[in-house]
């Protein structure tokens, strides 16, 4: 069953249509690459399914809810969660302090470290097994290497129980072993989780996509399967700008 369902999407700026008519499909443990030139409307795609753009028209079902005209928190708390370029994690507080903070209802930090479950402690320990960070734990994250701050933020989209996952070039900036071991989290997290990437690398995409959706000028141009993307002529012209 689909876990996010997009028809007919639209949002203008000023005279431009920066996503047009655009339709999407995500399911459970799919990890779908969304790929285009620059300006094609990727970014604007994931900020329309996550709030924080609203639509001029379309519809968005995730997860059995009709969200199309949701606030960003709304959606958050049904299970979508946004990887931004810039990290948001808090350097001067530890990776399990971090975890912890992500996991807690409560409303200052304070009280999240003082009052915290076992369950939810459990759940910390196997999130941090899940994303490799297990060994780091204790390690403030401000003195984490690039990849590791990835990974943590990662962490704690699932530490709020996000099941769809939105993230915008996850590997720009990492070594080729830390974008190795993403891939390999992508791998695990597929197992209870759907993503949504916007990545240009494409020897990353050929190892983590189940599908791929090409956008130009706002609009689909083609989906498919690596081979299929790979071999479409329509795509090729649009990335040498026929
Ligand atoms: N808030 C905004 N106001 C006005 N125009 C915008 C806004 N956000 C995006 N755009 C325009 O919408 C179009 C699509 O932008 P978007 O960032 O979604 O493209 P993209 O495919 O993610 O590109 P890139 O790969 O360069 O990040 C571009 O022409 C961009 O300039």
């Amino acid at each position: 069953m689909a876990l996010l369902e997009i028809s007919d999407l639209n949002v203008q700026f000023g005279g431009l249509k920066a996503v047009d008519a655009f339709d999407l499909t995500v399911s459970k443990g799919e990890i779908l690459c969304l790929l285009g030139p620059n300006g094609a409307g990727k970014s604007t795609t994931l900020d329309l399914i996550c709030g924080k753009t609203q639509p001029d028209g379309g519809v968005i079902l995730f997860d059995g809810h009709e969200i199309s005209n949701m606030l960003e928190f709304q959606r958050a708390r049904l299970g979508i969660g946004r990887k931004f370029q810039v990290p948001t994690v808090f350097k001067e507080l530890t990776v399990n302090e971090n975890l912890r903070v992500a996991r807690s209802k409560h409303y200052r930090i304070i009280d999240t470290l003082m009052n915290f479950g076992d369950s939810n402690s459990s759940k910390v320990d196997s999130i941090l097994e899940l994303i490799g960070l297990t060994d780091r734990r204790s390690e403030m994250a401000g003195n984490l290497s690039h990849g590791e701050t990835q990974w943590l933020e990662i962490a704690m989209l699932i530490a709020q129980d996000s099941k769809l996952i939105l993230m915008d070039e996850p590997t720009a900036g990492m070594t080729i072993q830390e974008t190795q071991k993403t891939a390999e989290i992508f791998a695990t997290l597929k197992e209870e989780h759907a993503l949504i990437v916007v990545e240009h690398d494409m020897s990353f995409v050929r190892k983590v996509a189940d599908s791929i959706t090409v956008m130009a000028q706002g609009k689909k141009l083609a989906e498919g399967t690596v081979t299929e993307i790979e071999n479409n002529e329509d795509v090729k012209s649009a990335y040498l700008g026929h």
